[in-house]
């Protein structure tokens, strides 16, 4: 799928300012950003259900509305089914409308639903509606699956499960467009992250080269009153944060000759912990935090 210097608003809010990305078929492309930053809407632009003021989009080679609907799946953030379905008669609903369509029951199973259970939708719990409605995105097994914030309100043993379904399905070969708010999410299923930050994507690349860009350094906290003079000749940068001074870049199999050192010069500590960056610094650094979304548009790479 491609979506080239597209640009769409709402009235007097732009919503997306010249976003330009290529999805390969068989890649898991996670996008993040702040509330309000553009991922619905660019993900209804690709879908086709808005057609942008401008730029071009493309989906399985085709404009998006002319793209095979039987190839796509699509669960919608605002995704609101019939209340008064159990959730084998929704997903079933929902694979009646096409000629080759998986069985309800073991879609159900997949995403960790019993497909007996004869509780209407309406009265399921947040995280059981969205398993059912992601179950019924299934349904026609797509080539391209549209996922948006599939695992909100799931508790963290479904939303685990849940992303074993989509790790399989991308095995399998599936295209997935996921809009995450989980970090956790798109650093463990993602090909690759795109940054979209004030209708504009701001970074894109995978997620180990996004935090080796803007992830900042691992480091070693030592919880302490000392003065950051009395470590300063280990090789190492020291800064105070609160109540911990940050041993900067001091890699795993350093922390045991820190320890000592701080040992031997009589630095009392509380704790020591060794943090390494993840997906979430990226983010904050580069959407949520002093001089967000102030960086150009960039593609990392290795
Ligand atoms: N139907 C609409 N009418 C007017 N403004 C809209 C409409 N839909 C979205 N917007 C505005 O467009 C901008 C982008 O919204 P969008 O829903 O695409 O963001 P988002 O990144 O998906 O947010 P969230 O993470 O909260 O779901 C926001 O400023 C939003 O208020």
């Amino acid at each position: 799928m491609v979506a080239d210097d597209v640009s769409e608003s709402y009235g007097d809010t732009v919503a997306l300012d010249g976003v330009s990305l290529a999805v390969e078929a068989g890649e898991v492309f996670a996008l993040i950003g702040p509330n309000g930053a553009g991922k619905t809407t660019l993900t209804r632009c690709l879908t086709g259900t808005r057609t942008p003021d401008g730029g071009r989009v493309e989906l399985l080679g085709s404009p998006p509305i002319e793209a095979a609907r039987e190839r796509l799946g699509l669960l919608p953030q605002d995704f609101d089914p019939p209340d008064r379905l159990s959730a084998r008669e929704l997903v079933a609903y929902y694979a009646g409308l096409y000629d080759d369509a998986r069985a309800p029951d073991s879609l159900l199973r997949t995403v960790g639903m019993d497909p007996d259970t004869d509780t209407w939708y309406g009265d399921m719990s947040g995280g059981e509606q969205r398993r059912t409605c992601v179950a019924a995105s299934l349904a026609n097994d797509p080539d391209v699956l549209f996922v948006d914030e599939p695992t909100t309100g799931i508790d963290p043993a479904g939303r685990r499960a849940l992303w074993d379904v989509f790790e399989d399905l991308a095995d399998a070969g599936t295209t997935v467009f996921l809009t995450t708010h989980y970090m956790a999410e798109a650093e463990r299923l993602a090909d690759r992250v795109g940054l979209l930050a004030d209708g504009s994507l701001v970074a894109t690349g995978t997620p180990d080269d996004l935090i080796a860009a803007y992830g900042g350094e691992q480091y070693l906290a030592v919880e302490t009153d000392a003065d950051p003079g009395a470590v300063d000749d280990l090789g190492y940068e020291v800064t105070r944060a609160g109540d911990e001074l940050r041993v900067l870049g001091v890699p795993p199999e350093a922390i045991g000759d820190v320890a000592a050192a701080l040992d031997a010069r009589g630095v009392p500590f509380d704790a020591l912990s060794w943090t390494e960056p993840d997906l979430e610094d990226v983010y904050l650094r580069l959407a949520d935090g002093p001089g967000a979304a102030g960086a150009d548009e960039t593609e990392v790479t290795a």
